[in-house]
């Protein structure tokens, strides 16, 4: 029950549509109570004699009444009972996903996208059917007990109820018993449907691969696997499931056979009237349904709190990188730039994938990185955006500590075209105007800038062709221009382009370079590739070697030093004359 706790302010704020749904829910559990009343003045009437036409319609006419007002409140309790808890559920969702958004970058590459779409599906339809349903079984329950009890024993006789009673230990044992196995058993199918949609996810995201490498059978196999052990949990919960209900349908058998005798019998003394003895059994049948719904009601508790406890690990995860309380009033930036003895490791990493980096870029320069796969290039510019945590007093904009700067301002300023694209399924136009509200002009100058205008005016709905899934697909280098486009139109004060060049050809290259140029004048530009012709033209380029700047200075200056970057240079001239030889 801890693990609701986190949902007290939601409780809190829906305290009004539970108050009145309660009260129509005990409303109706009060008129059921006089059914058994009813009919057992009836069987009184008729063992007496007394039974006739007048009685029969004033019993018929209250029975009639009494239906519709159950029927008309049955559907408001629901209204505002079941209506809360889809309440709670959209506004807990929504405080999920927002929660998740604060989360930086390390957690998501800690957890599986198909395991978070689990925790924002299954496991909030589960707390919400616990405070639907949950909340409906629990008054229902304990309200009809009691008054059930209430009624036999002060209307008919304490002595048969408490006989009637004795196997309530029993069932209280029972009760206890399975919900904690219940819960554990849940706990293990949530867990199992969240591996399934794991690899459901991964399988579809990675049909490309599987298909090319001819791995279908072998996908389908583990699937079929991790199918199979979804059915195997499921199966275990199952089985204590189908042992519970009998059970408790037993136990509750006992009292029957309990009445039936000790009721029998006070009733052939004349203790109790035979009317008594109807209404007597009537009310222990009412009992029967909370003692199912005790159970129902054991199940939905365990498997909300399961999933509270999933969604509540979430929640309680703190955001790695966040404004501070020392963040600064800045809302622009002027761009320049500066790192002084950066040393960055990875949380969780072993060793730091960048070590002792300073370097200065002046508002409105331009710096290039290159260096060889996996020198800690895009780890620079990861910092610069504070997609990590930074160290403090070790990266500086405007002479101001990255991390005293708010993110908002950081992100908005800052134009970053990452390696690896990644293009929403929506038309080319939201794609490009992804950061907020341009006009066509705008949209169609940030294309003509990325060189993608002419690629995208030959597609069939031009600006308004839909992407991805639903729509048309790019090539690699028309996805890489897409989202420089979508970078510029930001107008940022500070760019940064992660090899973003790599998947077009050399002529394209050229072309969109003498573009950035003119966009770059008055920015400060950061350009990170491996090829030489993008970056040669850098006011100042720094070599990167495990991490370290091993070489630093313009084109020119580094030809001279023949080191790593001339190596370079001369490889990628061969290889062009070689290409032209072809
Ligand atoms: N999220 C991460 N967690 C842990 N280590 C990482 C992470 N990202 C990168 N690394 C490691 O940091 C080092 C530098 O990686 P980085 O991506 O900065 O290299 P790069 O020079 O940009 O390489 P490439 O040219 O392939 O893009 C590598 O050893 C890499 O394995």
């Amino acid at each position: 029950m801890r693990n609701f706790l986190a949902l007290r302010d939601f409780f809190y704020r829906y305290k009004g549509m539970y108050a009145v749904g309660v009260l129509w829910l005990v409303v109706v559990d009060f008129l059921q109570i006089i059914y058994p009343r009813l009919l057992g003045e009836t069987a009184d009437a008729i063992n007496r004699g007394t039974f006739n036409r007048d009685f029969a319609v004033r019993y018929v006419s209250a029975l009639i009444l009494i239906a519709f007002a159950i029927a008309l409140l049955r559907y408001l309790w629901r209204m505002y009972l079941l209506g809360s808890s889809r309440k709670i559920e959209y506004e807990l969702r929504n405080k999920l996903y927002a929660h998740l958004q604060t989360l930086s970058l390390t957690y998501f590459q800690h957890h599986k996208t198909g395991d978070i779409m689990a925790h924002a599906t299954n496991d909030i339809q589960a707390v919400r059917q616990a405070l639907g349903m949950g909340i409906v079984l629990a008054v229902d329950a304990a309200f009809m007990t009691l008054a059930a009890i209430f009624m036999m024993g002060k209307t008919i006789s304490w002595e048969l109820t408490l006989f009637a009673l004795l196997p309530l230990p029993f069932l209280v044992f029972t009760v206890t018993r399975f919900g904690a196995m219940i819960h554990n058993r849940f706990k293990a199918v949530q867990e199992a449907f969240s591996k399934l949609t794991e690899c459901t996810q991964e399988n579809f995201a990675g049909i490309r691969v599987i298909k090319s490498f001819v791995q279908e059978e072998k996908e389908m196999e583990k699937f079929s696997r991790i199918c199979r052990y979804n059915m195997e949990t499921n199966m275990q919960l199952v089985k204590i499931w189908g042992m519970f209900f009998p059970l408790i349908e037993l136990i509750s058998g006992l009292s029957l056979l309990i009445v039936i005798w000790y009721g029998g019998k006070l009733t052939m003394y004349g203790r109790i009237s035979v009317g008594d003895f109807v209404a007597f059994i009537s009310y222990l049948g009412l009992l029967t349904w909370p003692t199912i719904a005790i159970g129902w009601l054991i199940n939905l508790i365990q498997r909300g709190a399961a999933s509270m406890e999933r969604i509540n690990a979430i929640l309680q995860e703190k955001p790695e990188v966040l404004d501070g309380p020392d963040t600064l009033p800045v809302d622009d930036l002027r761009g320049e730039i500066e790192i002084k003895n950066l040393t960055f490791t990875y949380p969780g990493a072993q060793k730091p994938s960048v070590s002792d980096i300073s370097l200065r870029v002046p508002a409105g320069g331009s710096l290039a990185i290159v260096g060889a796969v996996g020198s800690g290039k895009s780890t620079i510019a990861s910092l610069l955006l504070r997609l990590y945590p930074v160290p403090p007093d070790t990266v500086y904009i405007d002479g101001i500590d990255i991390n005293r700067i708010p993110l908002k301002t950081l992100r908005e300023k800052v134009g970053y075209v990452p390696q690896d694209t990644f293009l929403f399924a929506t038309s080319v136009r939201e794609n490009i105007a992804f950061s907020g509200e341009y006009s066509d002009e705008e949209i169609v100058d940030a294309a003509k800038m990325a060189g993608i205008h002419e690629d995208i005016l030959a597609l069939p709905e031009q600006y308004e062709t839909l992407l991805g899934e639903r729509g048309v697909n790019l090539s690699g280098g028309q996805k890489q221009r897409i989202s420089i486009a979508r970078a510029l139109i930001k107008n940022p004060r500070i760019i940064i382009l992660d090899d973003c060049l790599s998947a077009v050809d050399a002529a394209t290259e050229e072309k969109i370079l003498v573009n950035l140029k003119r966009f770059c004048r008055g920015r400060t530009s950061i350009l990170i590739s491996h090829r030489i012709s993008t970056v040669m033209h850098a006011d100042e380029i720094i070599v990167l070697d495990g991490g370290k700047i091993v070489e630093r200075g313009t084109h020119e200056e580094l030809l001279e030093i023949k080191g790593i970057y001339y190596n370079l240079y001369q490889k990628q001239l061969l290889e062009k004359s070689l290409e032209e030889m072809n």
